[in-house]
């Protein structure tokens, strides 16, 4: 980590919020070549005035399409990038002024990267951990037992972190970040390309983090069960804009999104004749898909098909996030028109 110590923040972090941004932005200037010796230069607005605040011990949600801005707002939260215009303070601390302190303060865990040494074991990488944050002997200690005992690492420790599953070096990287008791835990989909079992050990885990010890965790994440399962606040970005800053439930009520119920029959039937909004959106073979509104209960709608037809199996699909932020951009760029 690079940074200066100096010129340390007055601010304590505990007025106002613990994350606070006021009309941050970031522009990237990109040069693109359009001809043989010709480049243009072009200017990118990753994160476009964006101002929200999150209060220590928050577990937030924060979604978005791809492009959306989402790494670049976790970059500037952890000082890696610097915002182009706007305030940001982390605990009080400027983050890309004061990176190295932010640092033992800040935990990172980004899904498509591992911090962790590719080539060395699990508890080599820890024992690094150790030494660059200059954690006490007796806390990393206690703290490594009680994260590797939560987060089923034990028999593991000894592995090179190249053979570990994406599961299993997922909850290694947590670990990592965690080793330093940080305050904030921020969270680039940390459950990306896990299967049901890691998923579910990996929202468990961070909950009883959240509730147990205070942390205050911003997540983001493409799986809308990450935030429903976790987070009772959600905030959605799009094109480098907050979109949205509110409960999950909201957010499904402005996207009006739909969730999907998939029903298998015991034989080829035609459409199911479901009661309306609900309606069968596809048909294949003895599987029908039926879209319903999201903010309604799929109950009434379960019951009716199993009275009247011949049931093999059913489950519900949550709405695809991109669908739902689809929707409410789509909306919002017919209000700018209209
Ligand atoms: N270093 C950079 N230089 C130029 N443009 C960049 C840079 N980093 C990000 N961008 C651009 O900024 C925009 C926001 O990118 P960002 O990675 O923050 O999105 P994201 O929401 O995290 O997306 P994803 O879900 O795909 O990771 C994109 O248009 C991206 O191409």
């Amino acid at each position: 980590m690079t940074g200066s110590e100096s010129g340390s923040s007055q601010e304590g972090g505990s007025e106002g919020g613990f994350i606070e941004l006021d009309g941050v932005e970031k522009v990237f200037e990109v040069r693109k070549k359009t001809g043989f010796m010709k480049r243009e230069r072009r200017q990118v607005r990753a994160v476009d005035s964006i101002s929200f605040r999150v209060e220590r011990g928050e577990m937030v949600g924060y979604i978005g399409p791809n492009g959306a801005g989402k790494s670049t707002t976790i970059k500037m939260l952890t000082g890696i990038l610097t915002p182009s215009a706007g305030r940001l303070r982390v605990a009080g601390i400027d983050p890309s002024r004061e990176r190295t302190r932010l640092a033992h303060r800040i935990g990172v865990v980004f899904g498509q990267r591992t911090t962790l040494w590719w080539d060395l074991p699990l508890l080599d990488s820890y024992r690094l951990m150790h030494r660059m944050y200059r954690i006490p002997d007796a806390r990393y200690r206690e703290n490594l037992d009680r994260l590797v005992e939560l987060l089923d690492l034990g028999d593991l420790l000894d592995v090179p972190v190249r053979q570990l599953s994406l599961g299993q070096r997922m909850r290694g990287d947590i670990v990592a970040a965690l080793l330093h008791d940080p305050e904030v835990l921020y969270l680039d989909e940390p459950t990306i390309g896990l299967d049901v079992i890691s998923k579910s050990k990996v929202r468990e885990f961070l909950r009883e983090l959240n509730t147990e010890r205070g942390t205050t965790v911003l997540l983001t994440t493409h799986d809308l069960q990450d935030i429903e399962q976790l987070c009772k606040r959600v905030m959605v970005i799009d094109h480098g804009r907050l979109m949205y800053d509110g409960p999950l439930a909201g957010l499904h009520e402005v996207g009006e999104s739909e969730r999907t119920l998939v029903v298998d029959l015991e034989r080829e039937l035609p459409p199911i004749d479901a009661p309306a909004p609900a309606r069968v959106v596809r048909v294949e073979g003895p599987r029908q898909w039926l879209a319903f509104p999201a903010g309604e209960s799929a109950a009434p709608l379960v019951a009716r098909i199993a009275a009247e037809y011949p049931l093999v199996d059913l489950s519900v699909r949550e709405p695809d996030i991109e669908a739902v932020i689809a929707t409410m951009y789509g909306e919002q760029a017919e209000r700018a028109i209209s």
